[in-house]
Protein backbone atom coordinates (compact mmCIF):
# COMPACT_ATOMS: atom_id res chain seq x y z
CA UNK A 1 0.00 0.00 0.00
CA UNK A 2 1.46 3.17 -0.95
CA UNK A 3 2.46 5.97 1.73
CA UNK A 4 -0.76 8.07 2.38
CA UNK A 5 -2.90 5.57 2.00
CA UNK A 6 -2.08 4.19 4.90
CA UNK A 7 -4.92 2.15 7.00
CA UNK A 8 -5.32 2.40 10.61
CA UNK A 9 -6.56 -0.50 12.79
CA UNK A 10 -9.63 0.25 14.31
CA UNK A 11 -10.35 -3.03 16.25
CA UNK A 12 -13.64 -3.64 14.60
CA UNK A 13 -15.49 -5.73 16.06
CA UNK A 14 -17.84 -8.00 14.21
CA UNK A 15 -14.36 -8.97 12.30
CA UNK A 16 -13.76 -12.45 12.33
CA UNK A 17 -10.58 -13.14 14.41
CA UNK A 18 -9.68 -16.83 13.65
CA UNK A 19 -13.08 -18.69 13.35
CA UNK A 20 -13.24 -22.17 12.26
CA UNK A 21 -16.31 -21.22 10.20
CA UNK A 22 -16.76 -20.00 7.05
CA UNK A 23 -15.79 -20.95 3.81
CA UNK A 24 -13.30 -23.47 4.03
CA UNK A 25 -11.18 -22.78 0.78
CA UNK A 26 -11.67 -18.79 1.05
CA UNK A 27 -8.59 -17.17 -0.42
CA UNK A 28 -7.27 -13.27 1.33
CA UNK A 29 -6.48 -10.36 -0.42
CA UNK A 30 -2.61 -12.08 -0.24
CA UNK A 31 -2.01 -13.10 -3.93
CA UNK A 32 -4.10 -16.06 -3.88
CA UNK A 33 -2.91 -17.05 -0.80
CA UNK A 34 -5.52 -19.01 1.33
CA UNK A 35 -7.22 -16.93 4.31
CA UNK A 36 -6.00 -17.71 7.91
CA UNK A 37 -10.28 -18.65 8.74
CA UNK A 38 -10.03 -20.49 5.44
CA UNK A 39 -7.06 -22.53 6.15
CA UNK A 40 -8.29 -22.79 9.94
CA UNK A 41 -11.41 -24.37 8.67
CA UNK A 42 -9.57 -26.95 6.39
CA UNK A 43 -7.57 -27.91 8.93
CA UNK A 44 -10.72 -28.65 11.31
CA UNK A 45 -12.57 -30.53 8.79
CA UNK A 46 -13.61 -33.74 10.03
CA UNK A 47 -11.85 -33.22 13.64
CA UNK A 48 -13.90 -35.15 15.94
CA UNK A 49 -13.31 -35.93 19.43
CA UNK A 50 -11.80 -39.32 20.16
CA UNK A 51 -13.65 -42.22 20.93
CA UNK A 52 -14.32 -42.48 25.02
CA UNK A 53 -12.49 -43.75 26.87
CA UNK A 54 -12.61 -45.18 30.49
CA UNK A 55 -9.33 -43.55 32.66
CA UNK A 56 -8.53 -43.85 36.17
CA UNK A 57 -9.62 -40.71 38.06
CA UNK A 58 -6.32 -38.75 38.05
CA UNK A 59 -5.65 -39.39 34.57
CA UNK A 60 -8.77 -37.64 33.96
CA UNK A 61 -7.89 -34.24 35.23
CA UNK A 62 -8.97 -31.41 32.59
CA UNK A 63 -10.22 -33.93 29.95
CA UNK A 64 -14.11 -33.43 28.68
CA UNK A 65 -16.54 -36.39 30.11
CA UNK A 66 -18.12 -38.00 27.95
CA UNK A 67 -21.14 -39.97 30.12
CA UNK A 68 -23.68 -38.30 32.73
CA UNK A 69 -22.66 -39.15 35.88
CA UNK A 70 -25.95 -40.94 37.88
CA UNK A 71 -25.41 -41.08 41.61
CA UNK A 72 -25.63 -44.97 42.53
CA UNK A 73 -26.01 -44.01 46.14
CA UNK A 74 -26.97 -40.57 48.38
CA UNK A 75 -24.22 -38.33 49.64
CA UNK A 76 -23.47 -38.41 52.75
CA UNK A 77 -23.87 -42.01 53.07
CA UNK A 78 -26.07 -41.80 56.01
CA UNK A 79 -26.42 -39.32 58.63
CA UNK A 80 -23.64 -38.57 60.43
CA UNK A 81 -22.45 -36.08 63.03
CA UNK A 82 -20.87 -32.65 62.27
CA UNK A 83 -19.51 -32.07 65.56
CA UNK A 84 -17.91 -34.27 68.57
CA UNK A 85 -20.11 -34.60 70.82
CA UNK A 86 -23.60 -36.45 72.48
CA UNK A 87 -26.39 -37.53 70.65
CA UNK A 88 -29.53 -37.09 72.34
CA UNK A 89 -33.19 -37.25 72.01
CA UNK A 90 -33.87 -33.17 71.42
CA UNK A 91 -37.15 -33.25 73.80
CA UNK A 92 -34.48 -34.82 76.52
CA UNK A 93 -32.56 -31.59 76.28
CA UNK A 94 -35.55 -29.31 75.32
CA UNK A 95 -35.19 -27.10 78.64
CA UNK A 96 -31.68 -27.64 79.74
CA UNK A 97 -29.96 -24.68 80.88
CA UNK A 98 -25.89 -23.99 82.45
CA UNK A 99 -27.47 -23.86 85.91
CA UNK A 100 -30.10 -26.59 85.04
CA UNK A 101 -28.10 -28.69 82.92
CA UNK A 102 -29.90 -31.96 81.85
CA UNK A 103 -28.07 -35.20 82.72
CA UNK A 104 -27.94 -38.21 80.80
CA UNK A 105 -26.88 -41.29 80.84
CA UNK A 106 -23.81 -42.02 78.23
CA UNK A 107 -24.96 -45.70 76.74
CA UNK A 108 -22.58 -45.66 74.08
CA UNK A 109 -18.89 -44.71 72.28
CA UNK A 110 -19.49 -44.22 68.70
CA UNK A 111 -16.12 -43.44 66.69
CA UNK A 112 -16.33 -42.52 62.88
CA UNK A 113 -16.18 -45.77 60.95
CA UNK A 114 -18.52 -47.66 63.42
CA UNK A 115 -20.20 -49.78 62.20
CA UNK A 116 -22.80 -50.45 65.26
CA UNK A 117 -24.56 -47.29 66.41
CA UNK A 118 -26.53 -48.42 69.80
CA UNK A 119 -30.63 -46.57 69.60
CA UNK A 120 -31.66 -43.63 71.63
CA UNK A 121 -34.17 -44.52 74.51
CA UNK A 122 -35.15 -41.07 76.66
CA UNK A 123 -32.68 -40.36 79.08
CA UNK A 124 -29.93 -41.54 77.39
CA UNK A 125 -26.53 -40.11 75.14
CA UNK A 126 -24.57 -41.65 72.96
CA UNK A 127 -20.81 -40.03 72.37
CA UNK A 128 -20.24 -39.50 68.74
CA UNK A 129 -17.28 -38.01 66.68
CA UNK A 130 -17.57 -35.84 63.73
CA UNK A 131 -18.58 -38.28 60.54
CA UNK A 132 -19.93 -40.87 62.60
CA UNK A 133 -22.92 -42.52 62.48
CA UNK A 134 -25.69 -40.78 64.51
CA UNK A 135 -27.86 -42.86 66.91
CA UNK A 136 -31.42 -43.34 65.73
CA UNK A 137 -34.19 -43.15 68.50
CA UNK A 138 -35.47 -45.88 69.88
CA UNK A 139 -38.80 -44.93 69.64
CA UNK A 140 -39.20 -42.62 67.03
CA UNK A 141 -43.09 -42.49 66.89
CA UNK A 142 -42.61 -40.66 70.29
CA UNK A 143 -39.25 -38.95 70.52
CA UNK A 144 -38.50 -38.84 66.73
CA UNK A 145 -36.00 -35.76 66.65
CA UNK A 146 -32.63 -36.80 67.56
CA UNK A 147 -29.56 -34.25 67.15
CA UNK A 148 -25.81 -33.65 68.32
CA UNK A 149 -24.62 -31.37 70.99
CA UNK A 150 -21.29 -30.65 70.82
CA UNK A 151 -18.68 -31.88 73.45
CA UNK A 152 -18.08 -28.15 74.91
CA UNK A 153 -21.88 -27.38 75.64
CA UNK A 154 -21.22 -30.66 78.01
CA UNK A 155 -19.32 -30.95 81.49
CA UNK A 156 -17.60 -34.32 79.44
CA UNK A 157 -13.84 -33.95 78.79
CA UNK A 158 -12.32 -34.09 75.23
CA UNK A 159 -10.46 -36.81 75.72
CA UNK A 160 -10.24 -40.38 76.93
CA UNK A 161 -13.06 -42.46 77.55
CA UNK A 162 -16.69 -41.59 77.76
CA UNK A 163 -18.21 -40.75 81.31
CA UNK A 164 -20.95 -42.41 83.43
CA UNK A 165 -23.00 -39.46 82.43
CA UNK A 166 -23.26 -36.12 80.97
CA UNK A 167 -24.79 -32.93 81.91
CA UNK A 168 -25.89 -30.84 78.93
CA UNK A 169 -26.19 -27.25 80.07
CA UNK A 170 -27.98 -25.99 76.63
CA UNK A 171 -30.46 -26.84 74.33
CA UNK A 172 -30.35 -28.14 70.65
CA UNK A 173 -32.88 -28.00 67.85
CA UNK A 174 -33.95 -31.31 66.31
CA UNK A 175 -31.18 -32.03 63.38
CA UNK A 176 -29.01 -29.82 65.19
CA UNK A 177 -25.10 -30.91 63.82
CA UNK A 178 -26.72 -33.74 62.03
CA UNK A 179 -25.54 -34.23 58.02
CA UNK A 180 -28.99 -35.90 56.54
CA UNK A 181 -28.03 -38.77 54.33
CA UNK A 182 -28.53 -37.87 50.59
CA UNK A 183 -29.12 -33.41 51.67
CA UNK A 184 -26.20 -33.20 49.45
CA UNK A 185 -26.99 -35.80 45.97
CA UNK A 186 -30.25 -37.93 45.98
CA UNK A 187 -29.89 -41.51 45.09
CA UNK A 188 -30.14 -41.59 41.05
CA UNK A 189 -29.57 -37.65 40.61
CA UNK A 190 -28.14 -37.21 37.82
CA UNK A 191 -24.43 -35.30 38.93
CA UNK A 192 -22.38 -34.74 36.18
CA UNK A 193 -23.46 -34.32 32.42
CA UNK A 194 -21.42 -35.07 29.36
CA UNK A 195 -19.71 -32.53 27.70
CA UNK A 196 -18.04 -31.29 30.89
CA UNK A 197 -14.52 -30.37 31.93
CA UNK A 198 -13.30 -32.54 34.72
CA UNK A 199 -11.71 -30.16 37.17
CA UNK A 200 -10.11 -31.21 40.97
CA UNK A 201 -13.47 -30.27 42.38
CA UNK A 202 -15.36 -32.55 39.71
CA UNK A 203 -12.78 -35.58 40.45
CA UNK A 204 -13.48 -35.15 44.26
CA UNK A 205 -17.09 -35.80 43.80
CA UNK A 206 -16.75 -38.76 41.61
CA UNK A 207 -14.27 -40.68 44.33
CA UNK A 208 -16.89 -39.58 46.68
CA UNK A 209 -19.73 -41.21 44.67
CA UNK A 210 -16.93 -44.29 45.15
CA UNK A 211 -15.98 -43.90 41.20
CA UNK A 212 -12.34 -45.18 40.29
CA UNK A 213 -12.56 -44.57 36.80
CA UNK A 214 -14.56 -42.65 34.45
CA UNK A 215 -15.24 -41.85 30.64
CA UNK A 216 -13.67 -39.27 29.00
CA UNK A 217 -12.33 -37.55 25.88
CA UNK A 218 -9.08 -39.27 26.12
CA UNK A 219 -6.01 -36.95 25.06
CA UNK A 220 -4.77 -37.07 21.54
CA UNK A 221 -1.83 -38.41 21.00
CA UNK A 222 0.96 -35.88 19.14
CA UNK A 223 4.05 -36.28 17.52
CA UNK A 224 6.10 -33.26 16.94
CA UNK A 225 9.07 -33.96 14.23
CA UNK A 226 11.65 -31.12 13.33
CA UNK A 227 13.29 -30.91 9.88
CA UNK A 228 16.59 -29.63 8.74
CA UNK A 229 19.85 -30.99 8.05
CA UNK A 230 20.80 -27.82 10.03
CA UNK A 231 19.27 -28.63 13.20
CA UNK A 232 20.72 -30.29 16.07
CA UNK A 233 19.50 -31.67 19.59
CA UNK A 234 19.55 -29.44 22.20
CA UNK A 235 22.90 -30.39 24.69
CA UNK A 236 25.07 -31.76 21.62
CA UNK A 237 27.99 -29.51 20.08
CA UNK A 238 27.48 -27.48 16.91
CA UNK A 239 29.61 -27.60 14.40
CA UNK A 240 29.75 -24.70 12.34
CA UNK A 241 26.22 -23.32 10.08
CA UNK A 242 24.22 -25.73 12.61
CA UNK A 243 21.63 -24.64 15.07
CA UNK A 244 20.31 -25.91 17.87
CA UNK A 245 16.39 -27.39 17.08
CA UNK A 246 13.85 -25.41 19.43
CA UNK A 247 10.84 -25.95 17.60
CA UNK A 248 10.28 -29.83 18.71
CA UNK A 249 10.55 -28.41 22.42
CA UNK A 250 8.73 -25.48 22.09
CA UNK A 251 5.63 -27.41 20.41
CA UNK A 252 5.65 -30.20 22.58
CA UNK A 253 5.48 -28.25 25.64
CA UNK A 254 2.54 -26.06 23.84
CA UNK A 255 0.93 -29.69 22.95
CA UNK A 256 0.95 -30.75 26.17
CA UNK A 257 -0.65 -27.01 28.04
CA UNK A 258 -3.19 -27.84 25.43
CA UNK A 259 -3.95 -31.11 26.38
CA UNK A 260 -2.35 -33.51 24.08
CA UNK A 261 -0.20 -36.43 24.99
CA UNK A 262 3.07 -34.79 22.85
CA UNK A 263 6.14 -36.51 22.33
CA UNK A 264 9.98 -35.32 20.37
CA UNK A 265 11.35 -37.15 17.77
CA UNK A 266 14.76 -36.29 17.18
CA UNK A 267 15.03 -33.67 13.94
CA UNK A 268 15.42 -35.52 10.59
CA UNK A 269 17.51 -34.59 8.46
CA UNK A 270 17.10 -32.97 4.56
CA UNK A 271 16.16 -36.40 3.40
CA UNK A 272 13.18 -37.65 2.26
CA UNK A 273 13.55 -41.13 2.32
CA UNK A 274 14.69 -40.65 6.25
CA UNK A 275 11.88 -38.28 6.62
CA UNK A 276 9.18 -41.20 5.34
CA UNK A 277 10.84 -43.79 7.16
CA UNK A 278 10.94 -41.79 10.75
CA UNK A 279 7.11 -41.49 9.82
CA UNK A 280 6.04 -44.72 9.28
CA UNK A 281 7.80 -45.52 12.27
CA UNK A 282 5.78 -43.09 14.15
CA UNK A 283 2.38 -43.06 12.56
CA UNK A 284 1.20 -46.26 14.25
CA UNK A 285 0.97 -44.27 18.02
CA UNK A 286 -0.11 -41.12 16.59
CA UNK A 287 -2.97 -38.97 16.38
CA UNK A 288 -1.60 -36.05 15.34
CA UNK A 289 1.99 -35.51 13.36
CA UNK A 290 3.36 -32.16 13.29
CA UNK A 291 6.52 -31.25 11.29
CA UNK A 292 8.67 -28.20 11.47
CA UNK A 293 10.71 -26.63 8.58
CA UNK A 294 11.11 -27.63 4.50
CA UNK A 295 8.04 -26.22 3.26
CA UNK A 296 8.87 -22.95 1.67
CA UNK A 297 10.29 -22.24 -2.00
CA UNK A 298 14.43 -23.54 -1.46
CA UNK A 299 16.31 -26.25 -3.33
CA UNK A 300 15.71 -28.92 0.38
CA UNK A 301 12.48 -28.36 0.80
CA UNK A 302 12.98 -31.89 2.88
CA UNK A 303 8.78 -32.01 4.21
CA UNK A 304 7.13 -30.81 0.91
CA UNK A 305 9.81 -33.46 -1.37
CA UNK A 306 8.74 -36.20 0.73
CA UNK A 307 4.62 -35.35 1.88
CA UNK A 308 3.63 -33.55 -1.66
CA UNK A 309 3.83 -36.53 -3.77
CA UNK A 310 0.20 -38.03 -4.23
CA UNK A 311 -1.51 -34.87 -2.69
CA UNK A 312 -1.66 -36.78 1.05
CA UNK A 313 -0.66 -33.53 2.21
CA UNK A 314 -1.47 -30.46 0.54
CA UNK A 315 1.12 -27.23 0.44
CA UNK A 316 -0.49 -24.13 0.44
CA UNK A 317 0.62 -19.92 1.31
CA UNK A 318 -1.90 -18.40 4.18
CA UNK A 319 -2.32 -14.81 3.99
CA UNK A 320 -0.77 -14.34 7.13
CA UNK A 321 2.15 -12.99 9.01
CA UNK A 322 4.23 -15.35 10.68
CA UNK A 323 3.16 -18.42 9.27
CA UNK A 324 2.75 -18.15 5.70
CA UNK A 325 3.89 -21.20 4.48
CA UNK A 326 1.63 -24.09 5.70
CA UNK A 327 0.64 -27.33 4.74
CA UNK A 328 -1.83 -30.02 5.85
CA UNK A 329 -2.90 -33.44 5.33
CA UNK A 330 -3.72 -37.11 6.46
CA UNK A 331 -1.41 -40.16 6.40
CA UNK A 332 -1.97 -43.56 6.83
CA UNK A 333 -0.37 -46.33 8.76
CA UNK A 334 0.65 -49.71 7.76
CA UNK A 335 -2.55 -50.63 9.20
CA UNK A 336 -4.31 -48.05 7.03
CA UNK A 337 -5.24 -45.86 9.86
CA UNK A 338 -5.50 -42.18 9.04
CA UNK A 339 -3.74 -39.81 10.92
CA UNK A 340 -3.76 -35.95 10.52
CA UNK A 341 -0.57 -34.17 9.76
CA UNK A 342 0.10 -30.18 9.79
CA UNK A 343 3.14 -28.89 8.89
CA UNK A 344 4.21 -25.99 10.33
CA UNK A 345 7.29 -23.58 9.16
CA UNK A 346 10.72 -23.76 10.42
CA UNK A 347 11.01 -20.18 11.62
CA UNK A 348 10.78 -20.67 15.95
CA UNK A 349 8.21 -17.81 15.71
CA UNK A 350 6.36 -18.80 12.91
CA UNK A 351 5.97 -22.35 14.39
CA UNK A 352 4.85 -21.44 17.39
CA UNK A 353 2.32 -18.38 15.93
CA UNK A 354 1.20 -21.43 13.62
CA UNK A 355 0.51 -23.63 16.28
CA UNK A 356 -1.56 -20.90 17.98
CA UNK A 357 -3.41 -20.30 15.39
CA UNK A 358 -4.35 -23.76 13.63
CA UNK A 359 -2.88 -26.79 16.15
CA UNK A 360 -4.20 -25.77 19.59
CA UNK A 361 -7.45 -25.10 17.64
CA UNK A 362 -7.69 -28.89 16.31
CA UNK A 363 -6.43 -30.22 19.54
CA UNK A 364 -9.51 -28.71 21.68
CA UNK A 365 -11.65 -30.11 18.64
CA UNK A 366 -10.58 -33.49 19.22
CA UNK A 367 -10.43 -32.91 23.27
CA UNK A 368 -14.53 -32.28 22.79
CA UNK A 369 -13.50 -28.82 23.81
CA UNK A 370 -16.36 -25.92 22.68
CA UNK A 371 -14.17 -23.22 22.82
CA UNK A 372 -11.32 -23.61 20.32
CA UNK A 373 -9.43 -20.12 20.43
CA UNK A 374 -7.81 -18.28 23.09
CA UNK A 375 -9.62 -14.83 25.32
CA UNK A 376 -9.20 -12.48 23.04
CA UNK A 377 -9.67 -8.35 24.83
CA UNK A 378 -9.18 -5.61 22.88
CA UNK A 379 -6.57 -3.12 23.55
CA UNK A 380 -5.18 0.32 23.39
CA UNK A 381 -2.08 0.41 21.10
CA UNK A 382 0.37 2.39 23.29
CA UNK A 383 3.87 1.42 20.95
CA UNK A 384 2.14 0.77 17.17
CA UNK A 385 4.48 -1.11 14.39
CA UNK A 386 4.02 -1.98 11.09
CA UNK A 387 2.05 -4.77 8.92
CA UNK A 388 2.51 -6.35 5.16
CA UNK A 389 -0.55 -5.35 3.20
CA UNK A 390 -2.87 -8.28 2.20
CA UNK A 391 -1.74 -10.37 5.24
CA UNK A 392 -3.28 -11.03 8.79
CA UNK A 393 -0.80 -9.99 10.98
CA UNK A 394 -0.12 -11.64 14.20
CA UNK A 395 2.16 -9.84 16.43
CA UNK A 396 4.08 -9.98 19.59
CA UNK A 397 2.91 -7.22 21.76
CA UNK A 398 3.08 -7.34 25.95
CA UNK A 399 -0.31 -6.68 27.48
CA UNK A 400 -0.78 -4.61 30.28
CA UNK A 401 -3.75 -3.07 32.25
CA UNK A 402 -3.92 0.42 33.31
CA UNK A 403 -5.66 1.71 36.72
CA UNK A 404 -9.44 1.50 35.17
CA UNK A 405 -8.75 -1.76 33.73
CA UNK A 406 -8.23 -0.56 30.17
CA UNK A 407 -5.98 -3.35 28.24
CA UNK A 408 -2.79 -1.77 26.59
CA UNK A 409 -0.50 -3.26 24.13
CA UNK A 410 3.25 -2.29 22.85
CA UNK A 411 5.27 -4.17 20.46
CA UNK A 412 7.69 -6.22 21.35
CA UNK A 413 10.89 -6.47 19.24
CA UNK A 414 10.84 -6.41 15.47
CA UNK A 415 8.80 -8.44 13.47
CA UNK A 416 11.34 -11.24 12.48
CA UNK A 417 10.64 -14.88 12.62
CA UNK A 418 13.65 -16.21 14.46
CA UNK A 419 13.48 -13.52 17.20
CA UNK A 420 12.38 -16.15 20.39
CA UNK A 421 13.68 -14.27 23.24
CA UNK A 422 11.21 -11.39 22.45
CA UNK A 423 8.62 -14.50 21.73
CA UNK A 424 9.36 -15.17 25.95
CA UNK A 425 8.57 -10.97 26.64
CA UNK A 426 5.46 -11.23 24.52
CA UNK A 427 2.07 -11.71 26.47
CA UNK A 428 -0.54 -11.88 23.35
CA UNK A 429 -0.77 -11.81 19.68
CA UNK A 430 -2.20 -8.39 18.61
CA UNK A 431 -4.22 -9.55 15.60
CA UNK A 432 -3.71 -6.56 12.43
CA UNK A 433 -6.45 -6.94 9.94
CA UNK A 434 -5.36 -7.44 6.24
CA UNK A 435 -5.41 -4.08 5.27
CA UNK A 436 -4.03 -2.36 7.89
CA UNK A 437 -0.06 -1.64 7.25
CA UNK A 438 0.50 1.28 9.98
CA UNK A 439 -0.67 0.43 13.83
CA UNK A 440 0.12 3.55 15.57
CA UNK A 441 -0.94 4.83 19.24
CA UNK A 442 -4.32 4.91 20.43
CA UNK A 443 -5.19 2.52 17.67
CA UNK A 444 -7.10 -0.49 19.17
CA UNK A 445 -6.57 -3.99 18.16
CA UNK A 446 -8.38 -7.62 19.25
CA UNK A 447 -5.31 -9.24 21.04
CA UNK A 448 -5.13 -13.11 21.61
CA UNK A 449 -4.00 -14.08 25.29
CA UNK A 450 -1.14 -16.40 25.99
CA UNK A 451 -1.87 -17.37 29.18
CA UNK A 452 -1.10 -20.80 30.52
CA UNK A 453 -4.07 -23.20 30.13
CA UNK A 454 -3.31 -25.40 33.35
CA UNK A 455 -0.62 -28.20 34.21
CA UNK A 456 0.35 -30.05 31.42
CA UNK A 457 -0.37 -34.23 31.95
CA UNK A 458 2.61 -35.70 32.87
CA UNK A 459 3.69 -38.62 29.52
CA UNK A 460 6.67 -41.23 30.77
CA UNK A 461 7.09 -41.32 26.74
CA UNK A 462 7.72 -38.11 26.62
CA UNK A 463 11.15 -37.61 24.76
CA UNK A 464 13.41 -38.40 21.61
CA UNK A 465 13.48 -41.49 21.09
CA UNK A 466 17.13 -43.01 20.25
CA UNK A 467 17.89 -43.77 16.47
CA UNK A 468 14.85 -41.92 15.10
CA UNK A 469 16.40 -38.94 12.54
CA UNK A 470 20.63 -37.53 12.60
N1 LIG B 1 12.25 -17.67 -1.40
C1 LIG B 1 11.47 -17.75 -0.30
N2 LIG B 1 12.04 -18.01 0.86
C2 LIG B 1 11.29 -18.08 1.98
C3 LIG B 1 9.92 -17.86 1.90
C4 LIG B 1 9.35 -17.61 0.64
O1 LIG B 1 8.15 -17.42 0.50
N3 LIG B 1 10.18 -17.59 -0.43
N4 LIG B 1 9.17 -17.90 3.03
C5 LIG B 1 9.86 -17.55 4.25
C6 LIG B 1 9.01 -17.80 5.37
S1 LIG B 1 7.76 -16.72 5.59
C7 LIG B 1 9.24 -18.80 6.24
S2 LIG B 1 8.29 -18.92 7.64
C8 LIG B 1 10.29 -19.75 6.06
C9 LIG B 1 9.74 -21.16 6.21
O2 LIG B 1 10.73 -22.04 5.84
P1 LIG B 1 10.70 -23.59 6.04
O3 LIG B 1 9.46 -24.00 6.66
O4 LIG B 1 11.05 -24.21 4.78
O5 LIG B 1 11.79 -23.78 7.15
P2 LIG B 1 13.34 -23.92 6.99
O6 LIG B 1 13.80 -23.26 5.76
O7 LIG B 1 13.67 -25.31 7.22
O8 LIG B 1 13.80 -23.07 8.23
C10 LIG B 1 13.50 -21.71 8.35
C11 LIG B 1 14.37 -21.11 9.46
O9 LIG B 1 14.04 -21.70 10.69
C12 LIG B 1 15.17 -22.37 11.26
N5 LIG B 1 14.71 -23.62 11.87
C13 LIG B 1 14.20 -24.66 11.18
N6 LIG B 1 13.87 -25.66 12.04
C14 LIG B 1 14.21 -25.23 13.25
C15 LIG B 1 14.11 -25.83 14.53
N7 LIG B 1 13.60 -27.05 14.69
N8 LIG B 1 14.52 -25.12 15.59
C16 LIG B 1 15.02 -23.88 15.42
N9 LIG B 1 15.13 -23.25 14.23
C17 LIG B 1 14.73 -23.93 13.17
C18 LIG B 1 16.05 -22.64 10.10
O10 LIG B 1 17.40 -22.81 10.46
C19 LIG B 1 15.84 -21.40 9.25
O11 LIG B 1 16.58 -20.32 9.75
O12 LIG B 1 10.85 -19.65 4.78
C20 LIG B 1 11.16 -18.32 4.39
N10 LIG B 1 11.88 -18.36 3.17
O1 LIG C 1 5.60 -16.53 7.46
MO1 LIG C 1 7.21 -16.65 7.81
O2 LIG C 1 6.29 -17.49 8.82
O3 LIG C 1 6.92 -14.92 7.98
O4 LIG C 1 8.32 -16.10 8.94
Amino acid sequence: MAAGQRRRADGRPGRALLTGGGAARATGPGGGARSLEGHLAVVLDGAQPLLPRRLPLLDALDLVLAEDVVAGGPLPRFDGSSMDGYAVLAADVATAAEDAPAVLDVVGDVPAGAAHVPALRPGTAVRVMTGAPVPQAEDPTRTPDVAVVQVEWTDAAQTGPPPARVAVGRPVGPGRNVRRAGEDVETGERVLRAGERLSPRHLGLLASLGRADVLVRPRPRVVVLSTGSEVVEPGEELSPGQIHDSNSTALVAACREAGALARRVRAVEDDPGRLLAVLRAELPTADLVLTTGGVSAGAYEVVKEALAAGGAVSFVRVAMQPGGPQGEGRLRDDAGREVRVLTLPGNPVSAYVSFEAFVRPWLRRVLGEEELQRPVVEAVVDRGWTSVPGKRQLYRVRLERDADGTAHVGAIGGPGSHLVADLVTATALAVVPEEVTDVRPGDRLSCMLLERGGPPPSDPAADPRPGAGA
